[in-house]
């Protein structure tokens, strides 16, 4: 008997492994054991696996039926938020002036630091409420506002925990090298990073990368490439938030690492996407941070031109007050003019490359990992079309409905 049968799609879409979005009209997916069976024309799919005998079953007429949303990119964990910030950012305050002068990444340190790990948890695992309603059934999450070993881990054992007890797969970043703290220079705190902070989160194998804030005024890239390096001899596998605010040099870094990712890339210019695409770094652009700024768009359209496919990622932090994977790829199309077809790939099979998942997250094909969400929307052009709500309905997580409307 089949676990689960969700038919009469109007429309499924889907990416493949080679970046197309394939659409199968009056379609149906079929899930045994958490992994796709069958996807296809419902009149075929449920000839093998009719939803009458199946365990579970999701009538999606009318609506659409898309792999489940990965988000690469996310600082989810942390305690109290920055809502004033906010308020004084739109009334003309700067995101660098307010990290220089203690605020920002800072702020969230000294609360993060003053929380229970229990707390961390408990905010955590709403946040990944919000996320799952929106369609996110894979999130990457960062550690960096403890900026000492100790809180550091309290901050990466609170993902794990969190992860437990959740249905979404949560992927762990170790970002320790994400502000400077107070009252210490770059050089000395990159020592306490690749000394102290890297090998524990390494023994206990609390992460699976290692990120780093290459910016003007955070660390370099020298110093950036010993968090990464030192990551990298450690196990973990390097990504970077660069070329942000300034082109420092961020991309060819992660070009020369190696990293999985090079995140923002505000700032890149041609060359920077030509050394991404040739040194097979999936770069992610994250066009929420970029509204909530009001800053330009990361330039996606020179990606798309030098046939270097991208991700797009919520980066959900107390800048960014954003857990929907939907208003990213609103923001990827109606911000950055993406098509839909490319805000979905983005979403999903590219996302998916960012974290390094090879296991067929992001896709619907036989084999594939049983994560979909079903869209009250006719076809995948509608998403973003009609932007700024919430048009997942039902979520599915490892053949499982986690929720349903
Ligand atoms: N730019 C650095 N880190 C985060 C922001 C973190 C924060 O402001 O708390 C980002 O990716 O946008
Ligand atoms: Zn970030």
């Amino acid at each position: 008997m089949t676990d689960l049968v969700v038919h009469d799609a109007s429309q499924v879409a889907t990416p493949t492994d080679d970046s197309e979005l394939v659409v199968i009209e009056d379609g149906a997916v079929a899930i045994d054991d958490g992994v796709v069976t069958a996807v296809g024309p419902t009149e075929e799919v449920t000839r093998d696996h009719p939803p009458e005998n199946a365990t579970d079953a999701v009538d999606a007429t009318g609506k659409t039926v898309l792999p489940g949303f990965v988000d690469p990119h996310t600082h989810a964990v942390f305690a109290g938020d920055r809502a004033d910030e906010f308020s004084a950012k739109l009334d003309g305050a700067d995101y660098q002036d307010i990290l220089a002068e203690g605020g920002g990444i800072l702020r969230t340190v000294r609360a993060t630091r003053d929380a229970s790990r229990t707390r961390l948890v408990e905010n955590l695992l709403a946040q990944f409420d919000v996320m799952l309603a929106h369609g996110t059934t894979t999130v990457e999450v960062k550690s960096g506002y403890g900026l000492d070993a100790e809180t550091e881990v309290k901050m990466l054992e609170a993902i794990d925990e969190a992860a437990g007890r959740h249905p979404i797969d949560v992927v762990p970043t170790f970002m320790g090298a994400h502000a400077v703290p107070e009252d210490t220079s770059a050089d000395e705190y990159v020592d306490r990073v690749v000394d102290e902070q890297v090998p524990v989160v390494a023994e206990n194998d609390l992460a699976e990368f290692c990120d780093v804030f290459c910016e003007e005024g955070v660390f370099s890239v020298e110093q950036s490439r010993r968090v990464l390096e030192a990551g990298t001899e450690h196990g973990l596998k390097p990504k970077i938030h660069a070329d942000e605010f300034e082109r420092l040099g961020g991309a060819q870094l992660a070009a020369d690492v190696g990293a999985t990712s090079a995140d923002h890339l505000l700032q890149s210019t041609e060359a920077d996407v030509e050394a991404l695409g040739d040194a097979g770094v999936t770069p992610v652009l994250l066009p929420g941070t970029a509204f909530t700024l009001a800053t330009d768009y990361a330039d996606a359209s020179a990606f798309e031109a030098a046939d270097v496919p991208v991700a797009i990622a919520t980066d959900f932090n107390p800048n960014c007050y954003s857990q929907s994977m939907e208003f990213a790829i609103d923001l990827a199309c109606n911000g950055m003019r993406m098509t839909p077809a490319s805000a979905v790939r983005s979403a999903t099979v590219t996302a998916a490359n960012a974290i390094d998942r090879t296991d067929g997250t992001g896709t619907l094909r036989e084999g594939a990992l049983g994560d979909l969400v079903v869209a009250d929307v006719p076809d995948y052009e509608h998403l973003p079309y009609n932007f700024g709500v919430q048009n997942v309905q039902t979520v599915v997580k490892r053949g499982e409905v986690v929720r349903r409307d």
